[in-house]
């Protein structure tokens, strides 16, 4: 599997429009990829909170366009990162959008776990319910944002539903950055799974972006990493490692079910 993940610098000097444009352009210089991955709300930045309303769009909106465009004319498979999704009673997510190389929308996927550190996201979208895997040819993929990395139960699910690459698309800080580092190593590891995590780089709504994507593998052992700044990752593993890794340390088989009980914290 060759993997691009690109990690996008969202300049808030750049119109929505001219960034949609120069996103296609990236993804099309990808061509020959097995899978491309975006970042987290790169159309606006995950913190651009004033922009939600404005540029929120429907499933069938300019980025979903513009993105069946890129995969088709890349023929690759697009995980496009995710989109201000307005749904038709108003409420707005924060929605994932996987396309095939001919341009399909193969999944959406809503966030599940709001930001709600600053009251922006928690505030502004409605919670997504349903973990999405996707039947990649090469590998099967558990779709996931940002925020959700610290919330190791939605994996664990995802596993249980046939995930070996989890992806994670993110608009990450950099004031937690080794936050970043350390969560996509430990879901590699606890699910024995490959984790390609794609941020964005750049600052917007004064929020210094960490960049710093990064390609795990089953073992937790880093494939590769990026910078701090915009940044194409390219990097290529062998699927056949998820299964090759549970066989000779079989820790998965040891699981001990029924132990989620309700947080007492709620
Ligand atoms: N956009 C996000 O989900 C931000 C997550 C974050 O900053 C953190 O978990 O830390």
């Amino acid at each position: 599997m060759r993997a691009s993940l690109i990690q996008i610098a969202v300049n808030p000097d750049q119109s929505v429009n001219s960034r949609r444009e120069y996103v296609g352009s990236l993804v099309r210089e990808e061509a020959g990829a097995d899978l491309v991955v975006l970042p987290e709300l790169w159309p606006t930045g995950a913190f651009a909170y004033e922009l939600f309303a404005q540029e929120a769009e429907s499933l069938d909106g300019p980025t979903r366009e513009a993105m069946a465009k890129a995969a088709r004319d890349a023929g690759v498979w697009l995980h496009a990162g995710s989109i201000v999704e307005r749904a038709a009673d108003g409420t707005l997510y924060n929605t994932a959008l996987v396309f095939s190389p001919d341009g399909e929308l193969a999944a959406t996927y809503r966030k599940i776990h709001r930001f709600g550190f600053d009251k922006g996201e928690a505030v502004m979208m409605g919670a997504g319910g349903e973990p999405v895997t996707v039947a990649h040819p090469g590998t099967t993929l558990g779709v996931t944002t940002c925020y959700d990395l610290r919330f190791p139960e939605l994996y664990r699910t995802l596993v249980d539903q046939g995930a070996e690459t989890l992806i994670v698309s993110a608009g990450w800080p950099e004031r937690r950055r080794s936050h970043w580092t350390l969560l996509a190593q430990a879901r590699a590891v606890e699910n024995q799974c490959f984790v390609l995590a794609v941020g964005t780089a750049g600052t917007h709504a004064g929020v210094e972006q960490a960049g710093h994507s990064i390609a795990v593998d089953p073992w937790g052992e880093v494939l590769a990493e990026a910078g701090a700044g915009e940044e194409v990752l390219r990097v290529e593993f062998d699927p056949a490692r998820v299964a090759a890794t549970r066989e000779q340390f079989p820790a998965l088989k040891d699981r001990v079910l029924g132990l989620d009980a309700p947080s007492r914290l709620r």
